[in-house]
């Protein structure tokens, strides 16, 4: 056998090998179950995610005004007592950002929701920390005291979270989306924050390049419900806050 053959029979059982792991991923043989609350906004990330990428959802309502995230079965599940929560066929999982990598890595059509080069990666990785430990930290503290305390607008810590979108707008400078040219799933986990701002009246007129990336984003992810699942649930909020 010629190298030329050799090669050609090399890359062809490498194809059919690729098919194969791809094919037995694809889809899951139960449907996913996700414990969540549609005005959560990690919920909501979850949900629009499980869209793009074509995966269907059984969605579990989990009213945790009501303490359904008590009770021993689901303590017993997730000790943590958050939503959102996934089972899929056994296999549980919580903390949003873990579960939108899992749903990219395991269902996604390709890699371009989460990619597997270790630098563009690394970049969505950043992003989704950033989100996890600064954006949605700042978030919370200044609104979270407000919508379920009722407690008045505090500048510092206002300004606390428009420093990080201060850094969010920097990071977008030359970039479409948040963590390159593409939708990723950083851009699903934070569009729901910066929707729920919107939804609150939040002034974001002084980072422009958060303003364009927030309208592309919006359009991208229309068609996998963005009104319906991320603009539905900020409203739903924005109705908790004090009205002068
Ligand atoms: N970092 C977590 C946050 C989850 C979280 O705090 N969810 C809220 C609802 S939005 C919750 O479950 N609250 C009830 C509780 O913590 O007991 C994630 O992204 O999944």
């Amino acid at each position: 056998m010629s190298v030329v053959e050799k090669e050609i029979l090399l890359f062809w059982e490498y194809v059919k090998r690729n098919a194969a792991a791809r094919s037995k991923n694809k889809m899951p043989n139960q449907p996913i179950k996700v414990y969540y609350l549609p005005p959560s906004p990690p919920c909501r990330s979850i949900i629009m995610a499980a869209k793009v990428i074509g995966v269907d959802l059984e969605l579990v309502l989990t009213n945790i005004m009501e303490g359904h995230h008590m009770t021993p079965e689901y303590l017993k599940m997730n000790p943590q007592h958050t939503i959102p929560t996934m089972d899929d066929s056994g296999f549980i999982l919580w903390e949003s950002r873990a579960i939108l990598a899992y749903l990219a890595n395991a269902y996604g059509r390709d890699d371009s929701l989460y990619p597997k080069n270790p630098r563009q990666r690394a970049i969505v990785d950043q992003r989704l920390n950033f989100d996890l430990g600064t954006l949605y930290v700042r978030y919370s503290a200044l609104y979270l005291p407000m919508l379920f305390r009722g407690e008045e607008y505090d500048e510092q810590k206002a300004d606390q979270l428009d420093e990080a979108l201060g850094w969010l707008n920097t990071f977008l400078e030359g970039r479409a989306f948040v963590a390159g040219d593409n939708l990723t799933i950083a851009d699903i986990s934070i569009i729901v924050t910066i929707t729920n701002l919107e939804a609150f009246g939040y002034d974001m007129s002084g980072h422009p390049n958060l303003t364009k990336w927030f309208e592309r984003t919006k359009k991208a992810l229309e068609p996998y419900g963005y009104e319906e699942v991320d603009v539905a649930g900020a409203k739903v909020l924005a109705n908790f806050l004090k009205k002068d």
